[in-house]
Order: structure tokens, then sequence, then C-alpha cells
């Protein structure tokens, strides 16, 4: 049976002039985890928020009492060199670093072997174990235009270590809050969930009521939404529908 249902608000649609405030409620109104979307400017063309400003929030929100309990940060890193933030990101406050499949490949070769940091910047394999060693959990996020398939060898790496604990299927081109649901994305989801029953697979990107049954059928669990929380009359109702639509889809199964 797929894992339970998390739901996280993405705080890009939060009022970044209260952005704790907005943090805090968002979890007094239900929400599993806080998605937090990190952008240079170069991995896609919108630039957010870096570190200071995570460590900031973070003292807004109780920490998680267990690897992707409540409270989580789920860092969805839209940025190049990934590699590069895994130590600044875990003083942060960051709970799950999930990268790029896209910009870990683009990665340059080690030059110096002794180095983890050096060493993570060769593949995402060795991207995740670095995360691992530095005590947080590790997701792998796809673009629309790449294939699922290229999952398939990292999520079934032989050592434990270099497994990701999230996929995230992006169902908008990374960038900007507010666009359209791609059901094309969907089969992604699908093929992920028939191989892996026990992945966390997250969608991000137009999720809300209208589009969740087509996300929770394919057999999402994690549930990233934006502009569709933040921006309703009762956020609270909407976290609980959203939820809702997956246990359904888990019930189903029972
Ligand atoms: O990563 C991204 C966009 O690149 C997302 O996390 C969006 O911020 C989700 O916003 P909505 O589509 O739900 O408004
Ligand atoms: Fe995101």
């Amino acid at each position: 049976m797929a894992p339970p249902a998390i739901i996280a608000p993405s705080i890009l649609s939060a009022n970044f002039a209260n952005l704790g405030h907005d943090c805090s409620k968002k979890m007094e109104q239900g929400a599993d985890w806080l998605h937090v979307d990190i952008m240079d400017g170069h991995f896609v063309p919108n630039m957010t928020i870096g570190c200071p400003v995570v460590s900031q929030i973070r003292g807004c929100v109780d920490r998680p009492s267990e690897p992707c309990g409540r409270g989580t940060f789920d860092c969805h890193m839209m940025i190049m060199e990934p590699h590069k933030w895994v130590g600044e990101f875990k003083k942060a406050g960051c709970d799950l670093y999930c990268f790029h499949y896209e910009a870990a490949v683009s990665s340059v070769a080690a030059t110096d072997p002794t180095d983890k940091e050096t060493t993570a910047r060769t593949s995402p394999k060795q991207l995740i174990r670095y995360i691992h060693e530095e005590s947080m959990q590790a997701g792998i996020a796809i673009k629309p235009d790449t294939p699922v398939d290229v999952l398939w060898d990292i999520i079934e790496s032989e050592d434990p270590a270099e497994r990701p604990d999230m996929v995230l299927v992006m169902t908008v081109h990374p960038g900007f809050g507010g666009q359209k649901f791609m059901a094309s994305e969907l089969p992604k989801v699908a093929a992920l969930r028939e191989r892996y029953p026990d992945l966390n697979i997250e969608v991000d990107g137009g999720l809300g009521l209208g589009t969740i049954e087509q996300a929770a059928d394919a057999g999402a669990n994690v549930i990233v939404a934006g502009s569709a929380v933040f921006g309703a009359q009762d956020p609270a109702d909407v976290i609980a529908k959203l939820r809702q639509a997956v246990q359904k889809r888990r019930g189903a199964e029972l």
C-alpha cells in the first residue's frame, strides 16, 4: 500500500513580508510539511530565498521528531551545482534536501576524491550519499522533459545510502507558482508507484481541488500546493480535502 498522505504547502505563495507567521499558521491549519522552493536564477528563470531566510523561518516551526515527520522542511532545490549547498542547508534547518536530477548530472568530475562535497558532484547517487551523511533525507526531482526511467538505476542502488527517500515528479515547468497542472506527467507517477509501492512520491505544480483526484489516482502521496492553499478562503479545509483524496486512493488499495 502507498505510504500515508503528506500535504506540503509551498511557501512560494506566502506573504514574504510575514513569512514566519504564514509558515506557523499553515502548520496550525493541518499541513504536514512545508515545501520550501529554492531558486537560483540559473537552473530556473526566477530567484527566491537562501539559507538566512530558511534559518529564520525554521525558528517559527517545530522540528520533526522523526525522519519525514510533521514539520519537515522539504527544500526543493531548483539550483545548479546542488552539491555545494548541502552543508549550508543542513545548518539552516533543512530536513529533506530534494535536488534536481538534471542539475546533478550536469556537474563535472571530482577534482579531489577525498572531499565529500567534491565527490558528491560526480553523480546523483554520490550526492544522495552525501545528503544522508549530513543527516538529511534525500529527494530527487525530475522536470517535465526528463523521462522517468532515468531514475530506476538510482532508486534501485545496491547501497541503501545511495537510494532516495522521495521522488518528486514536477507537474509544471519549474520556476513559478500558479501554473497550469500538466496531466501529461502522471504516467511517470503511475510507473513509479507500480514499481515502488512504499516510496514517497511527490507531485508539485498546479495541484488543488480540481486536480488532486488525478494525482492521487496515479499514486502520488506527497502533495505540494502553493496557490491552492495560500489563496484559499479556508486553507484548513483545502488541506483536509487534499489529504482525503490521497487517503481514499490508499483505502481503495486495501
Ligand atoms: O516548485 C514549484 C514551482 O517551480 C512549486 O513548488 C510551486 O510553488 C507550486 O505552486 P502552485 O503551482 O501550487 O501554485
Ligand atoms: Fe516546488
